[in-house]
């Protein structure tokens, strides 16, 4: 399967290949992927450029014809790019399917955003003046995404870009070729002029600075590491560009004494292992009350050990593999120098199994403190640690004491700490009685302090991105 560039409307044929790999097992080759360079990058942007105008005066129902019609394809479609999906990254099927679900939900979401339109038409505070405050598209915006969420963060990206009226340049991670080039695929035969939606795949280290850096792109939007979005806000602030960033976490999690043992159990177990603990609002901080403390860390070994890892496509798996060697390198090191610091850890080993693939079993570090690297920097991998605390104002303490700030969770029976919590945690996302991750597609997603940089994702706040307002004065 060739996995190939869009560009103006056309799939390009001219670019050199790099074959991507299932990361359950590497004897299998998902595809080849078109190797772009600066000269895409360029043509790119200059179709974007070009295609701007018009998309930008297409009428709202125009906009919501495209965008229904993407989101049913893909729903329609979601067994089968779930598959591509979990091959391709490793995620279960299951949750290959249901992130493939969560992107034809956002296409359908932003498709009903084009008709529901906000503006205000208001009485100046000089006589016989009208005001009209609205919205207008940003133009050209460059999309840069990761590859743990490979169809459902372009589509969080592409989806309100279109639904407010922008053209895009989609640059995805370079592990996951295939789940761009099949959205991309469904989005070329919407019916959007050519131009508006380009997609160029290459190397992030060389075409990303080219996409950030040129004048004709008035937005970036990225999801990824913190090193990297640091240097493209960098850049965009040198430019006065827009720009919006989703990065890490080091999500607390925090189990108090009253909680309901299973309910906290299956929150940090889903929180911490699944999608292979690689989501940046995983569960990577448990911070466990005295009370509860043993009876947690002894329920949550037992799940933990009984969670069966393997082949992302073999049916009653629960933990697929790590998506590719760099990445399985960096968490089997960090359980090793969490292990030097004085952790005691449970699991977190490489594993063989029949296939040749990137597996890990989940790791569980049990007396940790806070200051330990282990609990300071993201790992990114199915890695959580245990801190043990002697009570409620503690555990707050320690959840807010990181330079992250993207998702908080905690487990209680208590309102009266459910509420405190939910007004002081310092995060972006506040979760009780609920994983730290898998979040909704209507409401913002978004974090404080390191975690992210401008304005939220997601829901009708995206607007606020994808858009700039206008004020206009008129003397009738
Ligand atoms: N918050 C999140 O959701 C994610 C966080 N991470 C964290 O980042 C670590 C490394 O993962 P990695 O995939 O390398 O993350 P990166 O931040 O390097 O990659 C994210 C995206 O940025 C692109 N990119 C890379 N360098 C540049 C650049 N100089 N300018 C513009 N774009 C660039 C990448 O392209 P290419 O793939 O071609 O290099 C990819 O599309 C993980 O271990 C994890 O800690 C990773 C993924 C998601
Ligand atoms: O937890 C989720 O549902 C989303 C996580 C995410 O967006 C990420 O890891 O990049």
């Amino acid at each position: 399967m060739d996995f190939k560039n869009y560009i103006a409307g056309q799939w390009d044929v001219t670019t050199d290949g790099v074959e991507n790999i299932n990361p359950s097992d590497i004897s299998d080759i998902v595809g080849v992927a078109a190797k772009g360079g600066a000269d895409d990058i360029d043509c790119a942007i200059a179709a974007a450029h070009q295609a701007a105008p018009t998309w930008a005066a297409s009428t709202p129902q125009q906009r919501f014809d495209a965008l229904d019609f993407i989101g049913s394809e893909i729903l329609a479609r979601k067994e089968e790019l779930g598959h591509l999906l979990s091959r391709e990254e490793g995620k279960t099927l299951p949750e290959g399917i249901g992130e493939a679900a969560r992107a034809g939900q956002i296409f359908k979401f932003f498709a009903g955003e084009c008709l529901r339109q906000t503006g205000d038409h208001l009485a100046s505070v000089r006589p016989g003046i009208d005001v009209d405050v609205t919205r207008s598209p940003v133009g050209v915006v460059g999309l840069i995404t990761p590859w743990n969420f490979p169809i459902a963060i372009p589509a969080w990206k592409i989806a309100p870009a279109l639904a407010y009226g922008n053209a895009v340049i989609l640059k995805p991670a370079e592990l996951v070729p295939g789940c761009a080039w099949a959205l991309v695929e469904i989005i070329s035969r919407s019916g959007l002029p050519e131009g508006v939606v380009n997609l160029v795949m290459g190397r992030g280290s060389e075409i990303g600075p080219k996409l950030v850096d040129d004048a004709r792109v008035n937005a970036i939007s990225f999801t990824g590491s913190v090193p990297t979005g640091r240097g493209i806000a960098a850049a965009c602030g040198a430019n006065l560009k827009k720009v919006q960033l989703e990065m890490g976490g080091k999500n607390p999690m925090v189990v108090l004494d009253d909680a309901d043992l299973d309910v906290a159990v299956d929150a940090c177990l889903n929180g911490a292992f699944f999608s292979t603990g690689q989501r940046c609002t995983a569960s990577s901080r448990l911070i466990v009350t005295e009370g509860i403390h043993d009876r947690f860390v002894g329920a949550l070994a037992e799940a933990a050990a009984n969670l069966k890892v393997g082949h992302a496509l073999e049916a009653g798996v629960q933990m697929g593999p790590v998506v590719d060697e760099r990445q399985l390198a960096q968490d089997l090191q960090y359980v090793s120098i969490a292990a030097q610091e004085g952790g005691n850890v449970l699991g977190g080993e490489r594993v063989s199994r029949e296939t040749d693939g990137f597996f890990m079993t989940p790791a569980l570090i049990t007396e940790t403190t806070n200051d330990m690297r282990i609990n300071r920097e993201e790992v990114f991998g199915p890695v959580a640690s245990v801190i043990r605390v002697k009570n409620y104002e503690e555990a707050l303490s320690v959840a807010n004491d990181t330079e992250f700030g993207l998702s908080s969770g905690i487990c209680t029976q208590s309102l009266k700490y459910a509420t405190h919590f939910k007004a002081n945690a310092q995060a972006g996302m506040v979760m009780v009685n609920l994983p730290t991750a898998g979040v909704d597609y209507h409401v913002p997603f978004g974090g404080t302090k390191g975690s992210s940089f401008g304005s939220r994702e997601q829901g009708a706040y995206a607007a606020e991105f994808y858009t700039s307002v206008k004020t206009a004065y008129t003397l009738p």
